[in-house]
């Protein structure tokens, strides 16, 4: 996999403009909505128990985030899981703070059962799911580096038959057989709330144009992390990383892909 193989999608992305449904936390819905205008996509915050499955049949992507559960949502999350498996819809988890408290575990487990087509976490997330750590958690931050996700990413997608997307300082994608590395991003992207968040329904929305799973979230990752390393070299703080990513989704050239991405392994 290197840029020109990765770059089409972002392209078919901004022509196509894929609808993709969120059920997410309340701290990520504003710059999550953002960035996937910025890149191309059609969102919609949608998580009523009583409109989601309807929705689901409209023919978008959907991304489900656990940042902040509470029953009634997590109601809502499981109507719209549950027509995505029955309609075929391509769907991702994000288990934000998995690991953290019993009902956090519980939700998550809920959700998996419905065949995700990817899991993106941070690496402490991703090792609580392939049941490799008991994970000391600080909440939705990771103790753990992505490189040491790395064989439990690759287990847990051979398990669940999934995609796994294990993202920190290099990014892993694995579906079980196939794995990329990627070496973009920067530390000042941990200062920004909500960018994982961001990152796992901008791949929801690269699902939409692509049959591949793995080589959409590959594309999707790899996007999102080098609109984040240079939003982060021109910035002055957390605050205009934050503007300058969403500038850099939309603007971003194949020649800066190119030029930028890391592939590592
Ligand atoms: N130390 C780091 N260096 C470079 N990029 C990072 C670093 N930590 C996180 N990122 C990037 O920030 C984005 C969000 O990832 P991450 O922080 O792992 O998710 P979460 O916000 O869910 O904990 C990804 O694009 C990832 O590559
Ligand atoms: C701060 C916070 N609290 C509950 S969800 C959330 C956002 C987490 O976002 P991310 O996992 O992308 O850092
Ligand atoms: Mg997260």
């Amino acid at each position: 996999m290197n840029a020109s193989d990765l770059w089409p999608l972002v392209l078919s992305l901004r022509e196509r403009a894929p609808l993709v449904q969120c059920i997410t936390n309340f701290v990520a819905m504003d710059v999550t909505a953002n960035v996937l205008l910025a890149a191309g996509a059609s969102p919609a915050m949608v998580h009523a128990t009583e409109e989601v499955a309807d929705f689901v049949q409209l023919g978008g992507t959907l991304s489900i985030n656990m940042g902040t559960p509470s029953p009634d949502w997590v109601e809502g999350m499981m109507a719209a899981v549950s027509a995505a498996q029955t309609r075929g819809t391509s769907w991702v988890l994000d288990p934000v703070a998995v690991g953290a408290t019993p009902y956090r575990n519980a939700v998550a487990a809920g959700l998996l059962s419905f065949d995700p087509t990817v899991i993106r976490g941070n690496a402490g997330e991703i090792m609580t799911l392939a049941g490799r750590t008991c994970v000391t958690t600080k909440g939705v931050d990771s103790t753990q580096t992505a490189a040491t996700a790395r064989d439990a990413a690759i287990a847990l997608a051979a398990e669940r038959r999934c995609v796994v997307a294990a993202t920190g300082e290099v990014d892993i994608v694995t579906d079980g057989r196939r794995l990329i590395v990627l070496g973009n991003g920067h530390p000042l992207m941990t200062k920004v709330t909500a960018l994982g968040c961001s990152l796992s329904a901008l791949i929801a929305a690269f699902l939409a144009v692509s049959d591949d799973p793995w080589a959409a979230t590959a594309a999707a990752t790899a996007y999102f992390g080098v609109c984040g390393e240079l939003a982060a070299e021109g910035a002055a703080g957390p605050a205009s990383l934050r503007i300058r990513l969403i500038d850099l989704l939309y603007s971003l050239d194949a020649a800066a892909f190119d030029q930028r991405l890391k592939v590592m392994a």
